[in-house]
């Protein structure tokens, strides 16, 4: 059966070093991201937007707490069970892109599934690659491509597995407005229409008012959230938060 959470977390806590000089990135963050949602992850720089990302989707270890993607208890996985998860279960988007400047889009965008041998579903590898707009792009290298062309071959090989979730931090870091807004649109549509789970973590709100869902970090703490947000309000509630006192509840 599947659950309307793809993924929680429990009394996360991350601390990195130790003694005078440790950080507490993340001091108690509990959270359930609903299936089948874009849920955007903001709060100010250092608030522990990144880390909890990268806890959630198993690229970092928490110090404490537990978390659950998919059903499945990451936070006390072994290492090559983590490999396997991420490999066939989750999708990345990173902002830098990361494709493999010698092969050509379609390469990149199949190249998980090449490694992992698992055989290319061509129908939903043609529906992915349409709604991305990248048909007669297929056969270009990165270098051959704009930022935001390559931005979206990004988001083909991260969903042409169909993860169970995709998690994807400053997707739109790199991007001018026009691109951002497609990449968005796209981002926002493969939830929409192909029923994919997203998280993205962003600084700008209009990004975010492409989600469904807002999640606010501030200290390492959840401290807020909208739903079916603006642009505006999306601001409004960051200018809140930066407007805050350090260490204020
Ligand atoms: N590897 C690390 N070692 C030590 N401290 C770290 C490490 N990674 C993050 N931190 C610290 O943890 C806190 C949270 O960092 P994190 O990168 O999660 O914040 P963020 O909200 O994503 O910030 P930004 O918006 O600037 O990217 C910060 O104080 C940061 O300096």
């Amino acid at each position: 059966m599947t659950t309307p959470v793809i993924a929680s977390a429990h009394e996360l806590v991350k601390v990195y070093g130790a003694g005078a000089t440790a950080v507490r990135a993340l001091d108690g963050v509990d959270v359930d991201l609903v299936r089948g949602e874009l849920t955007a992850i903001m709060g100010p720089s250092g608030s522990g937007k990144s880390t909890l990302m990268h806890c959630l989707a198993g690229l970092d270890r928490p110090t404490s707490g537990t978390v659950v993607v998919d059903g499945q208890t990451v936070s006390s996985m072994s290492e090559r069970k983590l490999t396997a998860l991420r490999r066939t279960r989750i999708g990345f988007v990173f902002q830098a892109y990361n494709l493999v400047p010698t092969l050509t889009a379609l390469e990149n965008i199949t190249l998980p599934l090449d490694i992992a041998r698992r055989e290319v579903d061509q129908a939903h590898l043609d529906l992915v690659v349409e709604t991305l707009g990248l048909t007669d792009r297929l056969g270009h290298k990165p270098s051959e491509l704009s930022g935001g062309q390559q931005q979206r071959v990004a988001c083909a090989r991260a969903l042409v597995a169909r993860p169970a979730v995709v998690f994807a931090d400053e997707p739109t870091g790199n991007l001018d407005s026009t691109s951002a807004a497609e990449v968005l649109g796209f981002l926002r549509s493969s939830v929409d229409d192909l029923g994919q789970s997203v998280v993205m973590v962003t600084h700008d709100p209009t990004s975010a008012s492409y989600a469904h869902r807002v999640l606010f970090l501030a200290d390492g703490r959840l401290v807020g959230e909208l739903r079916d947000p603006t642009a505006e309000g999306v601001l409004a509630a960051l200018t809140g938060l930066t407007a805050r006192p350090t260490g204020a509840p």
